[in-house]
């Protein structure tokens, strides 16, 4: 009898329990009515738990709605360039969007990312980017994520491997672009034919990757090489999860997903293992100053923690690589519709390599003032690599542009309203027109540019990158003519982004016609 009573209590909780489970589930369903029930509470709830204000106390800071489950996350950085004309129309110069449950403060206006700003080396990142926790696993110990003392601490190891001065990576960037297109070349100018078509996306991709390799590790056998160019695909595999946005955003969702998490232990042991190979390796060859070699004297010597070091490469040699290839895929493009840039560019670099000495060829590439750099910040500026940037928070209360924002409140940029529709740019903005850097101090543009970041957590890697681009521009420009196979049906094709990438990459492919 007992035993009834006791179960027939059980039947009414079960019955709450299983209806909140079905609601719940029913929500995840963004047209049903339950899911606009859960995104009217939750809006509430949250506009409610993080107030802004105006410093003036009268009006609330402009805030697009929650919308249960996703907040904004996957819209930022898959389609970020539509949103940012709505919210920009809808909001103003600032506003706040939800990410999962995090708010963040949306900069657009050169002015208010410098008061922002302005004591960057304070600022703190979050471990995860609010990208959910598949992005914590891969790369949260990572130089990138971390904040104070641990990320000054990390960056000290980090830096030396990739923030030397453009000149010392001129060989290794040259020698991998040249040993690329030779392959390229051999495989698909055979017969009469003196073009290829170059599908950038795909046919680039090997060079950043393997010049971040030479660096590291330095020539690696065969055999490693292949056990790297295996661990690319579980590695980006992975990585299409951090930026979906969804239950992914939810830590929660990680007891959901044990396929994940075996990936990613299965990512962890062979990463791990794979660079004490490398690193026997390059010790068994005599050398004693690899960049690999000083980060693990380094954690030998309790100056880094192994997971610090491995994410450190991970986000280097994986992450890095992507906004690398995307940065490539844009300026072929634009250079493939702008054949007249094209042919003063060649003048300049024929004119540089008729000096005929390396160390005028090096100062060439070096040079922060030639066409040739002013076309690579010219399509930074046009096609920046990511939508929005990570988020960062001030460890103080601050008043931007007229708003109080409380102390750890997340803020981002948005790229495309500061790099493209600031009024700065004057009424050709949305030209790619690199004269608009020549002969023009960097400061004119210190905030209303972004392409390596602002402030202290600015691209360590900044000569390096702008030397894997460089590289690859002069050894193409100085071949081959570059245009877009058939023309372009529409002059706007050209913006075609690849779908479903974090970063930006451009869709089209360009053909290269020996000169
Ligand atoms: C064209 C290529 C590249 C672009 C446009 C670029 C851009 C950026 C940007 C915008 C940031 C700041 C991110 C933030 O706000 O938190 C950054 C950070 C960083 N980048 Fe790059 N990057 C490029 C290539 C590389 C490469 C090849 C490496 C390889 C080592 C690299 C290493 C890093 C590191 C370690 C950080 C974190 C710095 C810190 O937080 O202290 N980047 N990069």
């Amino acid at each position: 009898m007992d035993h009834m009573i006791a179960n027939s209590e059980l039947v009414l909780p079960s019955v709450v329990l299983a209806s909140i489970a079905l609601f719940i589930f029913r929500a995840l369903d963004p047209n049903t009515v339950a899911n606009s029930i859960v995104s009217y509470v939750i809006n509430k709830y949250l506009n409610w738990r993080y107030p802004i204000w105006s410093a003036d106390g009268t009006r609330p800071i402009p805030t697009v709605s929650y919308k249960f489950p996703n907040g904004k996350e996957s819209a930022k950085f898959l389609h970020g360039e539509t949103v940012s004309c709505e919210w920009a129309k809808k909001y103003g110069p600032i506003y706040r969007i939800w990410t999962g449950l995090q708010p963040e403060i949306v900069l657009t206006r050169p002015e208010d990312i410098k008061t922002t700003y302005r004591d960057s080396d304070t600022h703190l990142k979050a471990g995860d980017l609010n990208a959910g926790w598949v992005l914590g696993e891969l790369i949260g110990d990572g130089v990138g994520m971390l904040s104070g003392p641990d990320w000054k601490r990390v960056h000290t190891v980090v830096a030396p491997a990739f923030a030397q001065k453009a000149s010392v990576y001129v060989p290794t960037v040259m020698a991998r672009v040249e040993r690329h297109f030779t392959a390229i070349e051999k495989t698909r100018m055979q017969g009469p034919r003196k073009e290829f078509l170059l599908k950038t996306a795909e046919d680039l991709n090997a060079i950043p990757f393997w010049i971040m390799s030479d660096i590291v590790y330095g020539q690696l056998p065969s055999a490693m090489e292949a056990e790297l160019t295996d661990m690319i695909k579980l590695r980006n595999e992975l990585w299409s999860y951090t930026f979906k946005g969804g239950w992914s955003l939810f830590s929660i969702s990680k007891l959901c997903s044990p396929g994940i998490r075996n990936k990613l232990k299965m990512f962890d042991r062979r990463w791990d293992e794979f660079n004490d190979l490398a690193y026997d390796h390059v010790c068994s060859q005599g050398k004693t100053s690899m960049p690999i070699q000083d980060l693990y004297k380094a954690e030998h010597a309790g100056r880094v923690k192994r997971s610090e070091f491995l994410h450190s490469l991970s986000e280097s040699l994986f992450t890095n690589i992507d906004v690398t290839m995307g940065t490539y895929t844009w300026i072929l493009i634009l250079l493939a519709i702008h054949p007249e840039i094209q042919t003063e560019l060649r003048e300049e670099i024929n004119q540089a390599q008729a000096e005929g000495t390396t160390e005028a060829w090096h100062r060439y590439l070096s040079s922060n003032t030639t066409l040739l750099a002013c076309c690579i910040m010219e399509s930074g500026r046009l096609r920046p690599i990511a939508n929005y940037t990570y988020p960062q928070y001030l460890p103080k209360d601050r008043v931007v542009a007229g708003y109080s924002i409380p102390k750890s409140t997340y803020f981002i940029i948005d790229t495309n309203a500061l790099n493209r529709r600031d009024p700065g740019w004057g009424d050709n903005a949305e030209q790619f027109q690199p004269s608009r850097f020549m002969n023009r101090p960097g400061s004119e543009h210190r905030y209303r540019l972004w392409r390596f970041g602002f402030g202290a957590r600015q691209c360590l890697a900044q000569a390096l990158a702008d030397t894997m681009l460089k590289g690859l521009i002069v050894h193409i420009i100085a071949r081959y003519k570059v245009s877009i196979p058939g023309g372009l049906a529409k002059e706007e094709d050209w913006k075609t982004r690849k779908e479903d990438t974090w970063f930006s990459m451009a869709e089209n492919a360009v053909l290269c016609e020996e000169i």
